[in-house]
């Protein structure tokens, strides 16, 4: 780049920059002037709002003067929000107003080039009319991350824009000094996004809007279908499109839809935590996280003692996978998730329609009031075409009925005198006040007769409550005796999964001790809802699905009920399918029909961006068909495999590694197996000397920071160390093939460095590398 383009492109950042200096100095002392002006208006609204209710006429001056004072209020109110908006935006903007140039010719202009700056928010100059900066969100930015220098198109709500793009220039700006400038082609510039990637990790995932890759944006500006798919390598951005697409669609939307109205599952609060400062920095609210566990505690929590998906994975891991017991499991998890068990709970739920139904009686102190068989004669006494969940609404408003019509008959029985007796003294004052007001309305009764009256009825409404209360539950539907009903009788002899009478005898003595298995939890709740009818959550409009490829079809059928209007992005990666009931993403023909194929988009992202070549290149080669990822061409030190004479001589050796590493690495995460291994290796290796400070993350860890620490693979899933240092590389830990994606896991966590320890036999894993993609040590020997 000559120097007087440089000059001349430094020139306009001072420019911009000066420009932004002087708004900023002319809206800072208005924002303050507007937030006193709205505190004062609220503190004095009562004070200046004529408050005369005695007459006709004072009334409605009331009301008008309260109407103008709020009026005026909430009109300060958005100015304030706006000008502080404005205000935080241009903050943003002062130390590096834009990432990104284009000159564009338009179709039909006389030909002269128009640079359009690219940045992370809009700024327009006094004329309120130029646009100094673009917001990397506008249609016209689009091109930016699109196109390199040729014949462009672009959409806007106005209609297609046909161009030539001529030039196309990168920047890295620190506090208003350029740093370096590229012109390039198509893609967005190696040179920086080489400069981006070779920093150390943070405790916080970062914004990319300025190093966007075309595949990328395709998923970040997606808006037409129902449900996007997006299936990519480990490092390949899926988190990070996934966030600045929720702040494109919220600037796209803005006037229509709010953060509140998207949602994200995440697998983890860890995980939640590492990617909430993103949307902040792009100057958006953040939006709802949650888990799928949260929704399942939710909805089930209270009855059961559920276990989670961490419980369920490490008790498949707790031993060999010849284990009779772990082959059961395994082969129950598979056959629960699978969409063959979920279109027989379906078939299930619609034979209900004819027999089988199961509810629970009402009992009042012991006696049965409502009998089950009661329930399952009116319930088939319906009409034959009522649907389940509108049979039970009518039941339920049966029982409601007669509930009260019990409880009536009940106030002459002999118990509710003796239950008299207990009311305690609020409820005589009240039924005491309640005899005063009859008497002042003229009732004749006897004073004695009207009290005992009015006690008994008050005992009846008492006892009664609970029942009303079960009754609007839905308690009474026995949900879970049916859901057994799937593991006994004809329904178990009619099931194809393999191994299903195994499966239902444990299933069902988990669920009589009130356990219910993470497996379970998903397929009990969904023929709940098949049965009862769904609860649905309107108002989201965006969903997204982090670690997608961790769902099973129950859940994500949910997620379709569940969320009716919304449109739902699906990010995983299926060689990260660590647990067994994953899903396949991209070649799940089940996946493509849920919304069907019009209403279904795939995208697919091959270049990983993470990790350094020599670590890609030597994970991708652990996998069968790994050769579609594309390594980012970033150097680094080959992997390493560190042989050790056992277990003490690793601790030691992976000690010096991590006191090595302190210096240069912001994190380096010693990952193990599973939670028991982690914290059995964080109690050796805190006692060795310098690493008092280790870290140990578990599933209750809510907050990710760096250091030095020791994780669980399934817990790092997501996130991203400098170092990687595998705790157990051995062939006693993987040996086996079930194995081969949480080894993938753990080593695409990589950034920079990574080091495998092996105490014994080194994984067979090793054997499928590529010939020269990693390196062997055996210090302790040489
Ligand atoms: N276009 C980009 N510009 C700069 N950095 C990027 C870009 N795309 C991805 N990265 C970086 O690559 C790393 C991996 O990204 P991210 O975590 O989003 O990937 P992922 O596909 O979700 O990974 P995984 O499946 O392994 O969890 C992050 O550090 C992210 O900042």
């Amino acid at each position: 780049m000559d120097a007087e383009q440089w000059n001349k492109e430094q020139a306009r950042v001072d420019d911009v920059r000066s420009q932004l200096k002087a708004r900023i100095a002319r809206d800072e002392p208005l924002v303050s002037e507007l937030k006193s002006q709205v505190v004062g208006i609220r503190s004095e609204f009562w004070d200046d709002v004529t408050v005369n209710l005695a007459e006709s006429d004072d009334r409605i001056e009331t009301a008008v003067s309260m109407k103008q004072q709020a009026e005026v209020l909430s009109e300060r109110e958005r100015s304030h929000r706006a000008l502080r908006s404005g205000l935080q935006k241009m903050r943003r903007l002062l130390p590096a107003p834009y990432f990104g140039r284009i000159d564009l010719v338009e179709d039909g202009t006389d030909g002269t080039p128009e640079p359009v700056y690219v940045g992370v928010a809009s700024f327009l100059a006094d004329d309120g009319e130029t646009f100094l900066v673009y917001d990397w969100r506008t249609p016209i930015a689009s091109l930016y991350y699109d196109y390199g220098p040729g014949a462009v198109r672009y959409e806007t709500p106005g209609g297609e824009i046909t161009g030539e793009m001529t030039l196309k220039r990168q920047f890295s700006i620190r506090e208003g000094r350029i740093r370096s400038m590229f012109d390039t082609g198509m893609t967005i510039g190696d040179e920086l996004l080489q400069d981006v990637l070779s920093r150390t990790s943070s405790s916080q995932m970062q914004a990319i809007v300025g190093t966007i890759q075309q595949d990328q944006n395709a998923i970040i500006r997606n808006d037409r279908e129902r449900l996007l798919i997006v299936q990519g390598a480990a490092g390949s951005g899926k988190t990070s499109a996934a966030l600045q697409r929720v702040a494109y669609l919220l600037y796209k939307h803005r006037s229509r839809i709010s953060a509140e109205q998207m949602v994200l599952f995440s697998p983890n609060p860890m995980f939640s935590s590492y990617i909430s400062s993103v949307l902040p920095e792009l100057g958006e609210e953040n939006i709802k996280q949650t888990t799928f566990q949260d929704y399942l505690e939710l909805r089930l929590g209270k009855r059961w003692r559920l276990e989670d998906a961490a419980e369920q994975l490490e008790a498949v891991l707790a031993g060999p996978e010849a284990d009779e017991e772990i082959r059961l499991r395994a082969a129950a998890i598979r056959s629960k998730s699978s969409v063959r068990f979920l279109e027989r709970i379906e078939a299930f739920a619609s034979g209900l329609l004819r027999s089988g139904m199961r509810f629970k009686g009402f009992r009042l102190r012991g006696r049965v009031v409502i009998a089950r068989g009661q329930l399952e004669e009116r319930f088939y006494g319906m009409d034959a075409s009522i649907r389940l969940p509108n049979r039970i609404e009518l039941l339920k408003e049966w029982l409601l009925e007669e509930l009260e019509r019990l409880e009536t008959e009940e106030r002459d029985a002999d118990w509710v005198r003796e239950e008299i007796e207990y009311l305690d003294n609020e409820q005589y004052r009240k039924i005491h006040k309640s005899l005063s007001r009859q008497r002042r309305a003229g009732a004749d009764e006897d004073e004695s007769v009207l009290e005992e009256r009015l006690l008994r009825a008050e005992v009846a409404r008492r006892t009664f409550r609970p029942l009303r209360r079960l009754a609007e539950s839905l308690a009474w539907v026995d949900a879970a005796g049916l859901y057994k009903d799937l593991f006994r009788g004809e329904h178990a002899a009619d099931a194809e999964e393999e191994r299903w009478s195994e499966i239902g005898s444990r299933t069902l003595s988990a669920l009589e001790e009130g356990r219910l298995l993470h497996e379970d939890a998903a397929p009990l709740l969904y023929l709940t809802e098949l049965v009862q009818g769904f609860r649905m959550n309107t108002a989201i409009r965006y969903v997204i699905v982090d670690e997608a490829q961790d769902f099973s079809a129950f859940q994500f059928h949910f997620l379709k009920r569940l969320f009716p209007m919304a449109k739902i992005t699906a990010l995983g990666d299926f060689n990260q399918a660590i647990f067994a009931h994953s899903t396949e993403l991209a070649a799940s023909a089940w996946l493509q029909r849920l919304y069907g194929p019009e209403q279904t988009k795939t995208i697919v992202l091959r270049r990983s961006y993470r990790s350094t070549r020599p670590i890609v290149e030597f994970t991708r080669s652990l996998l069968p068909d790994g050769s579609g990822i594309e390594p980012f061409d970033r150097p680094g030190e080959l992997p390493v495999l560190v042989r050790a004479g056992g277990p003490e001589e690793r601790d030691r050796l992976l000690a010096a590694d991590l006191l090595e590493l302190e210096a240069s690495a912001a994190t380096a995460a010693v990952i193990c197996r599973t939670e028991a291994e982690s914290r059995a290796a964080w109690e050796r290796l805190r006692r060795m000397p310098g690493l008092e400070k280790l870290k140990l993350v578990t599933k209750d860890t809510v907050k990710f920071e760096t250091g030095l620490l020791v994780i669980p693979a399934y817990l790092a899933k997501g996130v991203e160390f400098d170092a990687v240092l595998l705790y157990d590389a051995s062939a006693d830990a993987y040996g086996e093939e079930r194995l081969r994606k949480l080894f993938y896991t753990a080593c695409t966590r990589a950034m920079h460095v990574l080091r495998m320890y092996a105490p014994g036999e080194p994984s067979p894993f090793f054997a499928d590398a590529a010939p020269g993609s990693y390196r062997e040590a055996n210090p302790a020997r040489s």
